[in-house]
């Protein structure tokens, strides 16, 4: 598993408005919007193209486009919703599946409870969009969806990642001969002892929509 943790003034920046307990749901959403484009930047360094050539208004010009078959994007709701928008605009063809999974807070442990995502994933690449990478427990699950469906290339885009989360990923879904790769905009110093992010944003879900 790779991970990479964004190191631009600009992500820096708006990661710490998000973190400002101040900022309020509108600006959180911006904010993330934003930031989710910076990261996929990174995160799609290794999308599939293929070469192309285009007639220019004045000559041939070789070029590439996105290949097939289309990348896959599939936030896990409900937070992951909320990054959404600014990777698609940077991934216009991509097709989007959606995974529903909630962390009981008392057990910190996953549950999924909605999933619509293509049948065969083999051959497709994967983005999974979640915020909040905290014990590792919904990302592991999510991942290892994608796998049991044939996905052999899979990139999680976060917002925020915890070093115990990583270490559980890497020991869930590291082994695996497939490249897992994590982007985030920084790596957080622990997890308290409710499973939340030092110093960490708080609920993003929460942030994004409200206490529901
Ligand atoms: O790494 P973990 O310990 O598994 O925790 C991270 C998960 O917790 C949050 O979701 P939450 O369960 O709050 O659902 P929500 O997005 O609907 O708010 C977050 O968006 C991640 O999905
Ligand atoms: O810090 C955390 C941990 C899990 N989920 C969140 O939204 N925030
Ligand atoms: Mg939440």
């Amino acid at each position: 598993m790779q991970t990479l943790a964004v190191d631009h003034p600009l992500v820096a920046h708006k990661l710490t408005t998000l973190r400002d307990v101040r900022t309020d749901s509108p600006t959180f959403r911006r904010l993330a919007d934003e930031l989710v484009t910076l990261l996929a930047y990174e995160a799609t360094r290794d999308v599939r193209v293929t070469d192309v050539t285009v007639q220019t208004p004045v000559a041939e010009a070789h070029g590439v486009q996105l290949a097939s078959p289309k990348p896959l994007v599939v936030p896990i709701l409900r937070a992951g919703l909320g990054m959404l928008d600014g990777m698609t605009r940077l991934l216009p063809t991509a097709e989007v599946g959606f995974l529903g999974m909630i962390r009981d807070e008392g057990s910190l442990q996953a549950q999924t409870y909605a999933t619509r995502l293509p049948d065969d994933l083999s051959g497709r690449q994967c983005y999974v969009l979640d915020p909040m990478l905290a014990t590792g427990g919904t990302l592991a699950a999510a991942i290892k969806l994608l796998l049991d469906r044939g996905a052999r290339d899979v990139t999680a885009l976060c917002l925020l990642a915890a070093p115990e989360g990583l270490k559980h990923l890497e020991e869930a879904v590291g082994s695996i001969d497939a490249p897992i790769r994590v982007v985030t905009a920084a790596i957080d110093d622990h997890l308290n002892e409710h499973g939340f992010i030092i110093p960490g944003l708080g609920d993003a879900g929460d942030r994004l929509y409200g206490v529901v």
